[in-house]
């Protein structure tokens, strides 16, 4: 299977194929659909049944075996009803399943940058509030042939009964036809409306709850409400609209069906009196008629609501269609094997933008990192210093320029092989929602064992604030149970000390930590950086004394490179950098 493209190499899962996710349980769909025809034929033989009773009672004969028989039917229809909404609950349920765990799949695969311009509450609502909406073209879509399937029988056993009062029905029904499908029409985009509010209001009110500490500091609850209520606004004048809308049909429905009642009880009582139609016929065709709408009714909302399920099914389908990070189509198949001289990291000539900015971040920016040591990158806020980490991790791509690790263009790596090459520690020292264990163990392909776990906490000095937590190593961490600041930033160490990755990035790592985990964390640095490359982010520089290659950024250029007597003595910016710092040039 070495042919075989790596995991994360997939296409884009494309548009949402309603008819496909359908049909992906066969034989329970049509055992569904089977049932609801029991069930519906079994409705419609109650009327007849009720006509050949009139008849018997008006004849004297013995109403016995056609009342069991009604009851049967009665009870029978309701019974297979109820087993048909269960299968079709299933198949849907599924579908859902399906469906959400597709979109969470891809989500995650999703490029960074797209990703975050989705936003996060924008995305929650695929698999949220679209997920229901496409749930129900479950129902809708064997809903509305049974419906049809009703309605046409139906007519056939008017015609049966009597043809002139079913033209009159069927003449009443196209002008209700007439009225639904002009509220439908309206259906789709109100719907479209209503979700796009949907996604705005969770979008605006995850934002805020991640800044809900700064909305508290600064007191800017108020603010905040003030523009969540626009956002529950804008929804709430979309779903009025689309309120006025479903509030149509029903009235519709009903009046097409009091038009032809009326109709057919004029028309019929007209024929009674001629003799050309007898009571028992009569009788019979009316309750037809009441039974044609509940069906009459369905029909209708059954196309509103699919106009639902559509636009909910575009909305996904616009989502799947997002080229995942890693396409085949531009990521080999294989790894290349490490080439054993070269540099951890070379940049040539790269240049980046920013999606929806017009000022580079990066501008042609060549710089090399050694296979083993530590290297920094140091310079002022907004140099582009978080931007070339980025590039190495391959969570954004150059604009231009070519970036090489281990010996091989970042393009020429599986996705996957190459962050198992590198170890990664951001800027928020992220935990998951997991327990202390997994987070240390993020992306190791083997469990740690029990020493290996406490030697990496011990050389971060975790060891007694994680035996303090609840269950130890095994307490879930996020919620209830959290660290401080520099808690994580040390976990976040301990994470990059277990991996098994050849190259380290750490992004500002000693922003939180004290003035003993600091020289700890030199002790860790120099450590990793005996056996591996450590390219590290600083803005304090007490860190980048001890780096055997320093790298100095300013406005996304490389100003200079070298070790750090060198560049104090040759770069002014870099000489200013440090005497700027609290710690004293050596
Ligand atoms: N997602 C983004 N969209 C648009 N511009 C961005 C984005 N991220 C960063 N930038 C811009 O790119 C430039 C470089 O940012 P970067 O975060 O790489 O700088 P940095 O040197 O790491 O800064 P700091 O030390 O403050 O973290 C900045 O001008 C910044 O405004």
């Amino acid at each position: 299977m070495a042919d075989q493209p790596p995991r994360t190499a997939r296409r884009a899962p494309g548009r949402v194929r309603l008819r496909r996710e359908l049909t992906t349980e066969p034989g329970r769909l049509l055992c569904a659909l089977l049932l609801a025809l029991v069930s519906t034929a079994a409705a419609l033989a109650v009327p007849l049944l009720v006509q050949k009773i009139i008849t018997d009672f008006s004849a004297h004969r013995p109403l016995g075996p056609d009342v069991l028989l009604m009851c049967a039917a009665t009870i029978g229809s309701a019974l297979t009803q109820a087993l048909s909404g269960f299968l079709l609950a299933r198949i849907g349920e599924r579908m859902t399943y399906r469906l959400r765990t597709r979109i969470m799949d891809h989500t995650l695969r999703l490029p960074l940058p797209v990703a975050r311009a989705q936003g996060t509450g924008e995305l929650t609502a695929r698999i949220t509030s679209d997920a229901l909406l496409l749930r129900q073209a479950v129902e809708v879509i064997t809903q509305l042939p049974l419906a049809t399937l009703t309605v046409a029988a139906t007519l056939l056993v008017m015609v049966w009964i009597d043809w002139v009062l079913t033209l009159v029905t069927v003449v009443a029904f196209a002008v209700l036809t007439v009225l639904v499908l002009l509220v439908v029409r309206r259906m789709k985009a109100n719907v479209n409306g209503q979700q796009d509010a949907v996604g705005h209001i969770s979008q605006r009110f995850t934002a805020n709850l991640e800044a809900l500490t700064t909305i508290k500091a600064y007191r800017a609850e108020p603010m905040a409400a003030r523009t969540l209520a626009a956002a529950a606004e804008r929804l709430r004048a979309v779903s009025l609209e689309g309120a006025r809308l479903n509030a149509l049909i029903p009235p519709a429905v009903s009046l097409g069906n009091q038009f032809a009642m009326i109709a057919v009880i004029l028309t019929g009582g007209a024929r009674l009196a001629a003799g050309s139609l007898d009571v028992a016929a009569f009788a019979a065709f009316l309750l037809y008629l009441l039974q044609t709408v509940p069906s009459i009714g369905a029909l209708a909302t059954g196309f509103s609501r699919l106009q639902a399920s559509l636009a909910a099914r575009d909305r996904c389908s616009a989502l799947l269609s997002l080229a995942p990070e890693s396409d085949p189509r531009d990521t080999p198949r294989t790894a290349p094997t490490p080439r054993p001289q070269a540099p951890s990291v070379v940049f040539r000539k790269v240049s980046y933008t920013h999606t929806g900015s017009d000022d580079p971040a990066l501008r042609g920016i060549s710089f090399t990192a050694a296979r083993t040591g530590l290297t920094a990158v140091v310079g002022p806020s907004g140099a582009g210093k978080s931007t070339a980490l980025s590039l190495i991790d391959r969570f954004i791509r150059p604009t231009s320029g070519s970036i090489t690790v281990l010996g091989h263009d970042t393009r020429h790596w599986p996705l996957d092989e190459l962050r198992a090459r590198i170890a990664y520690v951001d800027q928020a020292f992220t935990l998951l929602e997991a327990t202390a264990r997994e987070n240390l163990q993020l992306g190791r392909e083997r469990h740690a064992g029990a020493d290996e776990l406490a030697a990496a906490l011990d050389a971060v000095g975790l060891t007694d604030d994680i035996t303090r937590l609840p269950q130890g190593l095994d307490t879930p961490l996020g919620r209830e149970s959290d660290l401080s600041g520099g808690q994580r930033q040390r976990m976040a160490l301990a994470r990059a000390l277990l991996s098994d990755a050849d190259i380290v990035l750490l992004d500002e790592p000693t922003s939180q930590l004290d003035g003993i985990n600091e020289h700890r964390f030199r002790a860790i640095m120099e450590d990793l950086a005996a056996t591996r490359a450590v390219i590290v982010v600083a803005h304090r520089l007490s860190t980048v004394q001890h780096a055997h290659h320093v790298i100095m950024m300013n406005r996304g250029t490389v100003l200079d490179a070298g070790n750090h007597p060198t560049l104090l003595e040759r770069c002014t910016p870099y000489r200013d950098l440090v005497t700027s710092q609290t710690i004293p040039p050596p």
